[in-house]
């Protein structure tokens, strides 16, 4: 079987900040397709790893370019853009404007919270609005205040925004954060539903209970360094776990068929 092609690529890749170094990665390659998840503690360097992926930062400069995207390594903003499909639990703070959800969800096809003012939204993009709300089984909410919405429903409004440009790969940074179970729920199985339907998954958390099934490859960040990169099961151990979070930790299983995990703390 042909190795799928890689979609983005790291060698050798230093982000600066403040002149300290707050992110170093040898050698990294993440396959078209794949579903990985991107876990450590706070401050470890997650975000700032997906913001090589999107260019919102730069590494510096090597003669051997240190990241590349599709093969490429002068990708575009706007072909990044088109690739992938983008939900933050901070882009929901983000939204300070009271407007139907649809208009978020267009809002999608511009890169754009909202419908920019110069956009006259047309049939076909109100049209892909109300299929990716669809999918997300939010479509009766269309025109529904996105302000007067719970946590959950906004989140999953947030989910078809970043579907409406029919992304190939998610890029979802701590998609449960703020949520009650019951958001909680819908927004993991959303994902699963998205894996399914073939799009890749990219996922920061702080939390493995958000590492849905379809997600087979851990990638641990701790103090600006890859700790470790390898398949779930050996990552999510009670050795790894404790010596990434530097605090006792054990690892349950559980969920139907145990394929989901959890952290227990022993204090
Ligand atoms: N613009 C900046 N200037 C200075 N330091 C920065 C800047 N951006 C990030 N950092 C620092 O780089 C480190 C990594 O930050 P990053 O946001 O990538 O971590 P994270 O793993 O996503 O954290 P969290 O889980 O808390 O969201 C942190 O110590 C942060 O304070």
């Amino acid at each position: 079987m042909q190795a799928a092609e890689p979609l983005f690529e790291l060698e050798n890749a230093e982000v600066v900040r403040q002149s300290r170094m707050i992110l170093h990665v040898d050698s990294f390659s993440l396959a078209k397709g794949e579903n990985i998840a991107l876990l450590g503690p706070n401050g470890a360097g997650k975000s700032t790893f997906v913001k090589l992926i999107t260019r919102e930062v730069m590494p510096l400069y090597r003669e051997k370019p240190p990241v590349k995207f599709n093969g490429n390594p002068r990708a575009t903003l706007d072909e990044v853009k088109k690739t992938l499909g983008v939900v933050s639990s901070t882009m929901q703070s983000q939204i300070n404007v009271h407007l139907p959800a649809v208009d978020i969800v267009e809002g999608g096809l511009f890169g754009t919270l909202g419908l920019p003012r110069h956009v006259h939204p047309d049939e076909r993009s109100h049209a892909k609005a109300l299929e990716a709300m669809e999918m997300l089984g939010v479509a009766k909410l269309a025109d529904q205040d996105i302000m007067t919405m719970s946590s959950g429903q906004a989140r999953r409004v947030l989910f078809a925004r970043a579907l409406v440009h029919d992304p190939s790969t998610l890029l979802l940074d701590e998609p449960c954060t703020g949520l009650d179970p019951e958001g909680m729920y819908y927004v993991r199985s959303s994902m699963r539903d998205l894996a399914r339907a073939g799009k890749g998954i990219v996922l920061i958390t702080h939390y493995p209970e958000d590492i849905i099934p379809e997600i087979s490859r851990l990638v641990l960040i701790k103090e600006g360094k890859l700790f470790a990169d390898g398949a779930k099961e050996d990552m999510l151990t009670d050795k790894v776990m404790s010596s990434l979070f530097d605090v006792p930790l054990q690892v349950a299983k559980n969920g139907k068929n145990n394929e989901y995990y959890s952290l227990v703390s022993s204090c």
